[in-house]
């Protein structure tokens, strides 16, 4: 089924209502209401240069006059094919009544004729699918029909249905009905002759749109001069519709956007700002007196490196405590971290009152070693601030795990007995529960202790006798505790009287190692017990209250997850900038800002055969670049050792008994040379603890000459022999360390001229940590790294690249091993004989009895 346009007959053109789209009700018209008319309703505009479909049954209504009978003009005019059939029915019954020979297939006859002129001037076509849904939407009501009426019908459908493929469906008229009659003289005025006749009889709809002489479509009108064929239908197929543009899915990486602002946009301190201390601090009071200034001078302290102009006014006390909450630092390796928390520190601490030592500061840091470094700088800062006499001097104590647990807590917590009524009365009701007497106060039974581990201590000091009246009371020895994590778990875990209740400071030096490791939990254990808030952690000077936290580092974190742990407050980072950084590694360096010094220069040389590594150490040991002119010079082999001598005699202020069992030293060979603190010192890395006393006998076997001058720093080494390690280095009696990563973090060796990393280090992280133990403190130093094939990519990509480190000059590439020479051979030959003996020194000492 499908719509048809019925055109008017001739004369009607006039009327004010024009038919065009034609709409036959979803209904069948009722048999019984044959007077129902249509009335036009204009159609919706055009979309876009697009029609709408056509809506049949929206644009036709049938509505009966007053008297129930149609205008007769308007019935003619109007017919759909629906209303053909019903007139045609109405006629047959007419032609039958007055006997009139007209049959209803000349009735539609006549009507399709009119019917198909007026589609051959509307050359304007639906698509296929609006077409489909105007068949689907004309009812008509074939039972109504007489059976030969239909047969011709369908017939007549048949081929029209043929036609109506190639008829186009009858544009809507969008000129508003009331000028029409001016327009219709208008187009009869432009319109050609020939065409006249045609128009003329469609002149209701054809006024925007007409064929020329050559059967195209003019656009009249318009000055669109677009012709369209009117003989050849437009094929519009089921093309998609335009749609909108796909959405280009983000592919910018979150980065910097995605971190809370005080981590994405840090305080960068230049390197160059350097300052005096007296500049700090919103007063001379509040800040560092000129008297103390010169006392950090004689100290070595002149001015206050960059980092250190950057953290200590931060530190200082202020009346705004949101300005001044937790700190994090992040600078270069050698940079003065020590001092820039320590100086500030110490300094708030010595306000206190003179006669009353609380723990109030606790510093954590990974190694033994940073203990006693930033023990002997905390030390450096209580004297300047406790020198006049009215300032009382703080006192620092450390906790590392070189004592006995019982000789730690005897040298941190003093314990005595007091006289105290209330008290005593307490510990006698609760000893009295324990043994069943029964206690008629509730809250004695238990013990007032933050954990099992208190409670059972509080149980055996309940027990100990005491004079009458009295309790044992402890009180702390320090003011300051620079420890390692496991030891201060140990000590709030086991030691009576150890309380962190006072605790208003908290250091984390080297905070990515600390947090990433977690020792023993220890940050789950300390930091509820320093949540609680109350007048013992003020502050002085300033209106803050609770524990502030300094976290520290030469590579820190930003990962959120780690720093959540520590719970900061008004958090701030402090960033020291690299130097030399060009712009264009600036935009891609990554999240943890890692610089290197600026003295730093660094060199890698590749080694081509990985079983003569040592060689290769050994080649660029006795080049000229580090220890050319000592180590080629034999006549010194025969100079006498002071070495062993000296360094056994080097005075331990750790009070330590342990003997000294270094690895390096027990092999060490008699001829040994002389050497002073001008001969440039080395530091090897290598990957593991085994490596290291290895390469160190290796090197002494292959050059007895470097013999006299190897020590070995390992974590199996006993803390007494690394100790005196150090000091005979320090002290330019040893110039080759050869170490494990033990050493890597923190240690401050001033003298030291060169760092090699014989393996590969592990990280970017760990990179920067060994060689940044050279070129501290604004001095020179040289890193040298040997590579093999294997490691380069990763060496050249990651740690030589300014994109991932900001260092002041290019990684050079160097070559001091000439394999094709005679001489290597040579080499070669010693290395094996020397290889065998060590194979043969280690079964022997496998096989000596173990001393008890
Ligand atoms: N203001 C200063 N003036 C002179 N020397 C200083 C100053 N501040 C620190 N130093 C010296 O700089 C050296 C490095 O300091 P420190 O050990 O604190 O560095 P660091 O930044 O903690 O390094 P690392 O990350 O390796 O631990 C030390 O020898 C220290 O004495």
């Amino acid at each position: 089924m499908y719509a048809r346009y019925v055109p008017p007959p001739k004369g009607i053109a006039k009327s004010p209502e024009p038919s065009q789209a034609i709409e036959i009700p979803s209904h069948p018209p009722v048999k019984s209401q044959p007077t129902a008319y249509a009335r036009y309703i204009p159609p919706s505009k055009p979309v876009n240069g697009q029609f709408n479909s056509l809506q049949p049954s929206q644009h036709v209504h049938f509505q009966e006059d007053d008297n129930g009978n149609e205008p007769p003009t308007k019935k003619a005019k109007l017919m759909s094919e629906g209303d053909v059939t019903k007139e045609t029915k109405k006629k047959t019954k007419k032609a039958k009544q007055s006997k009139e020979p007209q049959t209803t297939t000349e009735v539609i006859e006549e009507q399709a004729s009119q019917t198909k002129l007026d589609e051959n001037e509307i050359p304007i076509e639906l698509n296929a699918l609006e077409q489909g849904e105007a068949q689907q939407k004309v009812p008509v009501d074939q039972s109504e029909l007489p059976d030969q009426a239909r047969k011709e019908k369908k017939s007549k459908k048949k081929s029209k249905k043929k036609e109506n493929h190639e008829i186009h469906e009858e544009v809507e008229d969008e000129t508003p009905t009331r000028h029409k009659a001016v327009l219709e003289r208008a187009a009869k005025s432009i319109r050609p002759p020939e065409h006249q006749s045609i128009a003329e009889q469609h002149e209701d709809v054809v006024m925007q749109d007409a064929p020329d002489a050559n059967g195209k479509h003019q656009i009249q009108g318009d000055d669109n001069p677009m012709n369209v064929d009117a003989n050849v239908p437009e094929v519009h197929g089921l093309e998609p519709l335009p749609q909108p543009q796909p959405v280009v899915s983000d592919a910018t990486r979150p980065a910097y956007e995605t971190l809370p602002t005080w981590l994405a946009k840090p305080i960068r301190v230049s390197p160059q700002a350097t300052a005096p201390f007296t500049e700090f601090g919103l007063s001379p009071e509040l800040g560092i007196t000129s008297e103390v200034a010169e006392r950090l001078a004689a100290n070595g302290y002149k001015q206050a490196f960059a980092i250190q102009t950057a953290a200590i006014p931060l530190l200082l006390p202020h009346h705004d405590k949101k300005k001044h909450g937790d700190l994090l630092i992040s600078a270069a390796t050698g940079s003065g971290k020590t001092l820039a928390y320590a100086l500030p520190l110490v300094r708030d601490l010595s306000q206190g009152n003179r006669h009353l030592t609380r723990l109030r500061a606790v510093i954590v840091v990974p190694t033994r070693e940073l203990v006693k470094q930033a023990q002997q700088v905390c030390e450096q800062c209580a004297n300047v601030f406790g020198l006049n006499g009215t300032k009382r001097r703080v006192r620092v104590g450390i906790s590392m795990g070189s004592q006995s647990l019982d000789q730690e807590q005897a040298a941190l917590i003093e314990r005595e007995e007091e006289y105290d009524l209330e008290a005593f009365a307490k510990r006698s009701r609760r000893l009295a529960s324990q043994s069943g007497y029964g206690s008629d106060d509730e809250n004695d039974k238990g013990y007032d202790t933050e954990d099992e581990e208190k409670s059972s201590i509080k149980k055996k000091e309940d027990k100990i006798q005491t004079l009458p009246d009295h309790v044992i009371a402890y009180k702390s020895k320090v003011d300051v505790l620079i420890c390692t994590p496991g030891r201060l778990v140990e000590h709030i875990k086991y030691t009576p009287g150890f309380s962190l209740n006072f605790v208003r400071w908290l250091v984390v030096d080297e905070a990515d190692k600390l947090l990433g490791q977690n020792f023993q939990q220890w940050l789950d254990i300390v930091i509820p017990r320093l949540q609680s808030s109350n007048n013992s952690r003020n502050h002085k000077q300033s209106n803050l209250s609770g524990v502030r936290k300094v976290i520290l580092s030469a590579t820190m974190t930003k990962d959120l997850d780690r720093l959540e742990g520590l719970k900061l407050r008004w958090p701030k980072l402090a960033i020291l900038e690299g130097s030399g950084i060009t712009e264009e590694a600036e935009a891609t360096i990554n999240q943890a800002d890692l610089a290197l010094p600026e003295a730093l220069e660094e060199a890698a040389l590749k080694v081509s055969d990985p079983n003569l590594k040592p060689l290769f150490l050994l080649d660029l040991l006795q080049s000229d670049y580090i220890l050319g002119h000592i180590t080629r010079d034999g006549s010194r082999d025969d100079i006498s050792d002071d070495e062993t001598s000296s360094s056994g005699s080097d005075s331990d202020s750790d009070s330590d008994s342990e003997s000294d069992a270094g690895a390096g030293r027990s092999f060490r060979p008699p001829n040994v040379v002389s050497v002073n603190t001008n001969t440039p010192s080395v530091l090897i890395f290598t990957k593991s603890n085994e490596t290291a006393l290895r390469l160190s006998r290796l090197l002494s076997l292959l050059s007895p000459t470097l013999g006299a001058l190897i020590g070995t720093l390992t974590s199996t080494t006993q803390y007494v022999a690394r100790r005196r390690t150090i000091r005979s280095f320090l002290a330019g009696k040893l110039r080759i360390l050869v170490a494990s990563d033990l050493v890597a973090r923190g240690i401050d060796l001033p003298t030291l001229d060169h760092v090699i990393n014989y393996d590969m280090p592990s990280s970017v992280a760990s990179y920067i940590h060994r060689v940044g133990r050279t070129a501290r403190a604004g001095k020179a130093g040289k890193a040298w790294t040997l590579f093999t094939n294997p490691e380069a990519r990763w060496f050249w990509n990651e740690v030589a690249s300014e994109a991932v480190i900001q260092r002041s000059r290019k990684v050079e590439r160097i070559r001091v091993t000439e394999e094709k020479e005679d001489a290597f051979e040579r080499k070669v030959a010693a290395y094996d004989s020397a290889l065998k003996k060590l194979g043969e020194e280690a079964s022997e000492w496998k096989s000596r009895p173990r001393q008890s």
